[in-house]
């Protein structure tokens, strides 16, 4: 088990470049195998989902030459193969089933082993998904510990509706329709900067996309995609969480961002809590005023509120990062997480930093800030943003705390620590034996 112990109380100071958007850069992977040709891309970050899907491309026989440290990949899949009965999609994380529809283009059928759940955030459907892949022609067989999708042949076009704006079945319906015979049209369409930094990939691959950042989205097939090289962008949750880490501290964290235009929602939601964030020559700066202390609002016996849903909406993944904000600041806050159904649990133990939050439903939350806090040792379900919404607590409180089980950070996060130890921070990691569950305490 990881864990990382904080001595907190430090002001963390100095510009940090963030690595690239997880969200981005596992989709991009994942449809490298839609094509035979070289692909090139730069700043991939050295995390461990990267890794866990450049081992099955091995595992498949392509080609993949990493170079973590100048952060370039040359991956060609021209000698690919892929066995039902040897190869398994890696588990644990939800962005295998983006594999789906390289497979089905390239083999005619994939399978999609039950825990491709990702963040333990409540349910996480696979039904969407399934949608779209019969949709465009795909036939569903159920097994015990999977699901498998064949295709007979080229997909065929469709037009689809989806319930929700979800962001990878979004991604998986572009991958079906990009070598699909015709045009597909998808409504209800998720817009993420990630899904939109797909899209430009799969652009640059030479699929037809019209939409991309909207609601509709329009896909003309083609008969083959080529090569391409591409730059992956600033990860903006890592942007938020450094800034959110500067002001949290009391400090003054400058962190590149060429994406500013993405920002005016996020601003304004720092803005609640008293952080005035800037934007100037490709650097985003937070500043704090005196305390962080929630506006009020205007209206009369309302609370203050931060509303997390589907882009344009603040992201559901940033919403951990801001509860943190909550117990920190004077005042009371209500945070609202439209999309999951079980990503709040984790709250209860904010209390044994000595804070108040009250979970008033599984989607509502409130928190009480600016109470005295105490340095603690708090434990991180599997879910990246909740380990660093835990971190950031402990980063701001004197004292030494320890956050139990933080290993999904290395999920997302490369160099965490060191960006943090380089801006000031007291905090390491301790690698412990994992509590055998048999054991009773004492014994
Ligand atoms: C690899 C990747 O990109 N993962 C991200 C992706 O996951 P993912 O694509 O799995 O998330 P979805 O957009 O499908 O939403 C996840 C779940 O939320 C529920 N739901 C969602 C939206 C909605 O309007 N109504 C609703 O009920 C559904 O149960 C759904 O299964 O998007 C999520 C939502 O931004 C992020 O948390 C994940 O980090
Ligand atoms: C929930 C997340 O990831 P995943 O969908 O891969 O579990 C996340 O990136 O915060």
């Amino acid at each position: 088990m990881s864990n990382l112990i904080v001595h907190g109380g430090t002001p963390l100071v100095g510009k940090i470049v963030p690595s690239a958007n997880k969200n981005a850069v596992l989709p991009i992977l994942c449809a490298t195998l839609l094509t035979r040709e070289p692909v090139r891309l730069r700043r991939v970050p050295e995390i461990t989902d990267v890794k866990k899907i450049l081992e099955v491309f091995r595992a498949l026989g392509s080609s993949v030459q990493v170079d973590f440290a100048r952060g370039v990949l040359d991956i060609q899949h021209r000698h690919t193969l892929f066995d039902e009965q040897r190869h398994r999609l890696p588990e644990a994380m939800r962005s295998s089933i983006m594999l789906v529809p390289p497979l089905l283009a390239r083999f005619g059928m994939a399978r999609i082993e039950n825990d491709v759940q990702g963040c333990t955030l409540g349910v996480r459907e696979i039904d969407p998904h399934v949608e779209v892949f019969e949709r465009f022609g795909g036939r569903i067989e159920r097994r015990p510990d999977a699901l498998i999708v064949r295709s007979n042949g080229p997909l065929h076009a469709t037009e689809h509706w989806l319930d929700y704006a979800s962001v990878t079945t979004t991604e998986n319906f572009v991958m079906c329709a990009a070598l699909a015979s015709g045009t597909s049209t998808l409504m209800n369409a998720a817009s993420e900067p990630h899904v939109q930094e797909f899209c430009e990939f799969m652009k640059k691959l030479g699929a037809h996309i019209e939409g991309a950042g909207t609601s509709r989205l329009t896909v003309a097939g083609v008969d083959a995609l080529g090569g391409c090289e591409f730059t992956f962008t600033e990860d903006f949750h890592e942007t938020v969480t450094f800034l959110a880490l500067g002001a949290i501290t009391d400090g003054d964290v400058r962190v590149k961002n060429s994406t500013p235009g993405h920002f005016p929602l996020i601003d304004r939601t720092l803005a609640k809590f008293g952080i005035h964030v800037t934007h100037e020559a490709g650097w985003s700066r937070a500043r704090i005023d005196g305390r962080l202390q929630v506006r009020e609002p205007f209206t009369a016996n309302m609370l203050q509120k931060v509303e997390a849903a589907p882009w344009p909406y603040l992201p559901v993944d940033l919403l951990p990062i801001f509860i943190a904000l909550g117990v920190r600041s004077h005042g009371s806050m209500m945070f609202w997480n439209k999309v999951y159904d079980g990503a709040m649990g984790w709250t209860s133990e904010l209390s044994k930093f000595g804070a108040h939050a009250f979970l008033s439903d599984p989607h509502r939350l409130v928190t009480f800030g600016g109470k005295p806090l105490v340095p603690a040792e708090v434990e991180s379900p599997y879910i990246i943003r909740v380990a660093i919404a835990l971190l950031m607590v402990a980063a701001g409180i004197e004292g030494r705390s320890v956050i139990r089980n933080a290993a999904p950070i290395r999920r997302a996060h490369p160099r965490f620590v060191e960006n943090l130890r380089q801006l000031g921070a007291r905090i390491e990691w301790a690698e412990v034996p994992a509590q055998d569950p048999l054991r009773v305490s004492g014994t």
